[in-house]
Formats: C-alpha cells, structure tokens, sequence
C-alpha cells in the first residue's frame, strides 16, 4: 500500500477571539464554514495532509482559543513550539477580507507589521475561500525548506518508491501497443 504522508509537522493558529481562526481551519480542512461563533475552549486540533514539491506533508493543525481565560493552557503551546531547534517559521493572516467596511486594520499596516517581523502576509477570507490554500500551502513550504537537509533523504526515498512503484506497475501490464501509456503525435 502507497504510504500516507512523507513528513509530519505542527502548525499552530494564534490570534483575538473571533478573528476566524476556527473557520480558517474548517475551510481549509473539510471546506466548510460556519456564521456561528462558538468560541474554541482550550486547544483543538485537525489533520490535512497535502502535497508540496512532491513531497507528501500531514499537518497537524492546533486551533487555540483567543479568549483570555484559556490563555493559560494555549501559552503552554506556544512555549513549546519556541523551544523547536529548527526554529519557528511564521506567517500573518488578516482574516474576514471579504467585510471590506467593517475593516480594522489596513492592509499596509498588516503588510508593514508582517515586514517588521519577517514574516509572509496574506489577506484571507475563510467565509469565500479567499488565499486559504495558498496561505497554508506557503507555510509548509516554509517548513520545508527550513527542514531542507533532513527533506532531501525523504525526496530520494520518496522518487525511490514512485520508481520502484512505476516499475511494479509496468511489469504487471500486458505487453503490446494497445497497453502503452505514450502517446504518439507524429
Ligand atoms: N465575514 C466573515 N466572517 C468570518 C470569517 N471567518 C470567520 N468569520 C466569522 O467570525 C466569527 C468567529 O469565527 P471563529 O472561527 O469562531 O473565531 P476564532 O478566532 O476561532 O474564535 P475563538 O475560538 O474564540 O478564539 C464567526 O461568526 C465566523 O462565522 C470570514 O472570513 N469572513
């Protein structure tokens, strides 16, 4: 059987109560969104695995509740995540792009304070699907090429299997034109 994933990471989405983290994950995991606000308690959690440079990525993506009170225990997860030896790699996310006149926050200034912190930004809505999969796919691509070295043993192993598994799949085809994959132009 083809293996799942290739590599396995940890994200983590922190930011105010209400500011669509939640719904940010929903879109980007199951493609849902939800008008209602229930406030996440605590910590929550949702796998996706997509594929980047063809390489496979399961990402574990912690969703952490924004109100204060939970603060306490979501703290707890960021601690750990700075403490990783590769270091953290980020990016800003204004969400609810698509309410263009309840706007809070310019986009030069998300763009400005993502500069300060050298971090990536992009405007996002989770309610009309605007830059979700990019905004993920940006960071785990981050990821990656922080994890550059360890990456290129997976990719050999990776374009190892799809060989072998080319290989297995041409060898259980008939022989004969009528079973060849090219096809032929002139
Ligand atoms: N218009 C619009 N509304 C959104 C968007 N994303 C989320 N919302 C709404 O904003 C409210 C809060 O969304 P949540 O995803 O629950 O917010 P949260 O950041 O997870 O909140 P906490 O769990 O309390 O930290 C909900 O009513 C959502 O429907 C968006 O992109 N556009």
């Amino acid at each position: 059987m083809a293996k799942q994933y290739d590599v396995l990471f940890r994200l983590l989405l922190i930011g105010d109560s209400g500011v669509g983290k939640t719904c940010l994950l929903c879109r980007f995991t199951d493609n849902e969104f939800h008008s209602s606000h229930i406030s996440t308690i605590g910590v929550d959690f949702k796998m996706k695995t997509i594929e980047v440079d063809g390489i496979k990525v399961r990402i574990q993506i912690w969703d952490t509740a924004g109100q204060e009170r939970y603060q306490t225990i979501t703290k707890q997860y960021y601690r750990r995540a700075q403490y990783a030896p590769e270091g953290v790699q980020k990016i800003l996310i204004g969400n609810k792009a698509d309410e263009e006149q309840k706007r809070q926050v310019g986009r030069e200034q998300g763009q400005q304070l993502a500069k300060e912190y050298g971090m990536d930004f992009y405007e996002t809505s989770a309610c009309t699907n605007l830059n979700i999969k990019e905004s993920f796919t940006r960071l785990t691509e981050l990821v990656l090429q922080a994890h550059k070295k360890e990456l290129d043993g997976v990719r050999t192993r990776a374009s190892n299997e799809m060989a072998l598994a080319e290989l297995e799949e041409d060898e259980s085809k008939p022989e004969g034109p009528a079973n060849s994959s090219k096809t032929c132009w002139c």
